[in-house]
């Protein structure tokens, strides 16, 4: 356990080394984790946990790339890959990773094997915060967890690869074993998080719906856009916008915040630039400040479950997703980082 001091708050962070190999094994020795789904998330999950010895299997169904993929990974059919509803009825430890949409709409298949003294696990606190929409609703005498990785599926894999770790937020919305705690502890570790931080399920669903929608893709693409345009339309080409909005942002300036700080990264460049940017922040700060309100507003209020919920259950949602990501593709800008990123010295000559 590590203590964080900021500012008045106090936070317990737990970490790796509480729950080492031998303690995670202890602590699952006769569970059965059932992931269902191998999404992004499923799949960084699942794989981590078997590499940490963990007794997991896969609810998937046939057909589709998922599927192929979770075969690809070496899970058996009939063995360690089953049908949700199938691997649902031999898991002790349920792991919810369907799409949330998907949650909703399997939910009365998956309840029934629900049984006392199971546990429920999410990645999200979407489907129980928002059970009016969902409908989701556990039993009362199941155990309900979340850890939730603060990053995509494929970094969650890619770091425990590395020997690292992401991450994640845990919370306990209903321990009816006694066990609750430590059953999510253990698998926050076993699925690659390095430090875990205590949260509740609403507290989770309400600042990761924020800042997907905000800054950290929502927003920080609207910004992007609007300064590429108005380069653009002032007559500079593309590659001169796309590298003073996208490239040199992400190649130079946002690996140096994530090294050490906004301050850090001020620091590495020039006073003129540190003059600009001094100046200037405060001025995004207070034009964005309120459409950020507004954006809260329709999380907290439900709005957006609601349009998420709607549109991902639609039949034709993949095609429509499909149709405005290729609108984004085919965008000047992002055609024009093609060509830039392809002209990174230790890409030349390999494809995108
Ligand atoms: N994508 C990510 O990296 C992150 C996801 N999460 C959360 O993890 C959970 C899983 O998310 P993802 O991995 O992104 O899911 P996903 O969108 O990749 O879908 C997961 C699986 O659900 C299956 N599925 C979808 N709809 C279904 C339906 N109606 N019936 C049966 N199966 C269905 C798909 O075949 C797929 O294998 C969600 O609660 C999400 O909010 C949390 C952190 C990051
Ligand atoms: C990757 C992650 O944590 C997100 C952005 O919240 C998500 O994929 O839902
Ligand atoms: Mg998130
Ligand atoms: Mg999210």
């Amino acid at each position: 356990m590590r203590e964080i001091r900021i500012g008045s708050t106090v936070e317990v962070a737990v970490e790796r080394s509480d729950y080492p190999p031998e303690k995670i094994q202890q602590i699952l020795a006769n569970e059965t984790v059932a992931v269902l789904g191998y999404g992004v998330q499923g799949r960084g999950q699942s794989l981590n946990m078997r590499d940490n010895g963990v007794k997991v299997i896969v609810g998937q169904r046939k057909g589709g790339k998922a599927y192929d993929l979770a075969v690809g990974d070496g899970w058996v059919p009939g063995e360690t890959l089953l049908d949700p509803e199938e691997a649902a009825a031999k898991g002790t430890i349920i792991q919810y990773l369907l799409s949330d949409a998907g949650q909703k709409e399997m939910w009365p298949k998956i309840k029934p094997h629900l049984t006392a003294g199971k546990a429920l696990y999410f990645s999200h606190g979407f489907s129980i915060v928002f059970a009016d929409q969902t409908h989701v609703i556990p039993p009362a005498d199941i155990d309900v967890i979340l850890c939730a990785p603060k990053g995509s599926g494929t970094t969650v894999r890619r770091l425990f690869l590395e020997g690292r770790g992401i991450n994640s937020s845990f919370a306990i919305h209903q321990d009816a074993t006694g066990r609750a705690r430590e059953r999510c502890l253990a698998l926050g570790v076993a699925i690659g998080s390095g430090y875990l931080f205590e949260t509740t399920f609403r507290k989770e669903v309400v600042s990761d719906l924020t800042g997907e929608r905000g800054v950290l893709m929502g927003a920080i693409y609207g910004l992007w856009l609007a300064q590429y345009e108005v380069l653009r339309e002032h007559g500079h080409s593309p590659s001169e916008a796309f590298n003073e909005t996208v490239e040199e942002a992400t190649q130079s300036l946002y690996p140096l915040i994530a090294e050490k700080g906004m301050d850090w990264m001020y620091a590495n460049c020039s006073t003129t630039a540190q003059r600009g940017a001094l100046d200037w922040f405060k001025k995004f700060a207070a034009a964005s400040k309120p459409v950020f309100e507004e954006l809260y507003e329709s999380v907290a209020n439900g709005t957006e479950t609601r349009r998420t919920l709607e549109a991902n259950s639609r039949p034709d949602y993949r095609e429509t997703l499909e149709k405005e990501l290729k609108e984004i593709a085919d965008s000047e800008m992002w055609q024009a980082g093609i060509q830039v990123r392809a002209l990174r010295p230790e890409r030349q000559g390999k494809a995108d």
